[in-house]
């Protein structure tokens, strides 16, 4: 709504630009009407030159609830003072006291500092400077490069494995790890994003560039080893946002969000992959049909030397598919082989 290239945004940089100072209610209900004392009903189109004029004048601007017409100026906010501020100033105490009452956005531009502060119902946020976020957002964008590449060879190092059938607990938490670690980082990014509105189109090509199916990937990798086939891969994946930094870092959380016990030991233990995270490395092959073949064949490794008359077998495949399956998996290993970091 207030991102660099929108017109409010426009609008509330003019009145930065002009050390005016204003407090805006973006739209009008009953419950703003309530608190409204006094100003002028001008119910004209919002511009940012008239925004920026508007806000010469002393109180408040409200805004329709689209944001395209200017509804007051000059008015009195009355919020009741028995909403608890942590500002100092009247505007900004009125502001967040505005925002808590009406659960509009309240926007307050101060004065003397020239700093645009957010306020909806108990959130407050003080924007940043639009080069700051721009500097913080490479920075994180070259933390993203090393960390996609450090899982780029996590991953390789599980796929191969996954084919040679030596994958252990172990590996696989590493890789979902890995993944999350990207994730948080991406997640960061985006806000970033948000907030840089038009100026932020660059950095989100790059973020499309690098991680575009990085969630997908992880869904896969759950389903795969998931003890219940039953449990939906992005409920774990939920689950795995929710733990703090430490909690990570420990591989027996991870592995006790697939369902295994926490006794377990995960150098030890090993695992065969369902083959869900592979088989969709081959092009043109429907999720349908790979559901299908992991029902009947329960794993890669049976897959995998599953013959074409086996393959042929299942709903949705017929011979052709059933060496293009074949096919793909071989060429799947030979590049993984190649790929791999030892
Ligand atoms: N209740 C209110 N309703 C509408 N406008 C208000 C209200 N309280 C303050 N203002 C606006 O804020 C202006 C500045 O007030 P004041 O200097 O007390 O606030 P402040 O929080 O210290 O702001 P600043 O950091 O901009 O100086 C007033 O001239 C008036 O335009």
């Amino acid at each position: 709504m207030i991102a660099p290239g929108t017109p409010l945004r426009e609008g509330l940089d003019n009145v930065v630009g002009a050390k005016t100072g204003a407090l805006i209610v973006i739209g009008y209900d009953e419950g703003v009407r309530q608190i409204v004392d006094g100003g002028f009903y001008i119910d004209c189109p919002f511009t940012p030159a008239h925004l920026y004029e508007l806000a010469k004048m002393d109180g408040a601007i409200i805004l329709s609830n689209d944001r395209k017409r200017i509804l007051f100026a000059n008015a009195q906010l009355v919020p009741d003072s028995s909403i608890p501020s942590t500002e100092t100033g009247i505007r900004h105490r009125t502001a967040q006291r505005t925002a808590r009452q009406t659960g509009k956005l309240v926007v307050s531009i101060s004065q003397r500092r020239n700093i645009i502060t957010l306020y909806k119902g108990n959130f407050r946020y003080a924007l940043k400077d639009i080069g700051v976020i721009l500097t913080k957002a490479n920075q994180a964008v070259q933390t993203l490069e090393k960390y996609k590449s450090v899982l780029d060879q996590t991953t390789t190092n599980l796929t191969a494995m996954e084919f040679e059938e030596l994958v252990t607990l172990s590996e696989v938490a590493l890789v979902l790890q890995r993944v999350e670690m990207v994730l948080r980082i991406k997640r960061e990014i985006e806000r970033y994003i948000h907030e840089l509105g038009t100026e932020g189109r660059l950095v989100s090509m790059q973020l499309d560039e690098l991680v575009s199916d990085t969630e997908e990937e992880a869904e896969l990798l759950i389903e795969d080893y998931c003890v219940n086939p039953d449990v939906s891969p992005k409920v774990v994946f939920q689950e795995l946002q929710k733990l703090s930094a430490d909690d990570l870092l420990k591989h027996s959380n991870l592995i006790r969000l697939l369902g295994y016990p926490s006794s377990i030991d995960i150098h030890e233990e090993a695992v065969l992959p369902r083959g869900y995270r592979i088989l969709h490395k081959i092009p043109r092959l429907p999720s349908i049909v790979i559901q299908k073949l992991v029902e009947r064949f329960e794993n890669l490794s049976r897959i995998m030397v599953a013959t074409i008359d086996e393959l042929d077998e299942v709903e949705g495949i017929g011979n052709v598919r059933a060496r293009m399956i074949k096919e793909g998996l071989k060429r799947v290993q030979e590049q993984v082989f190649i790929d791999r970091h030892i």
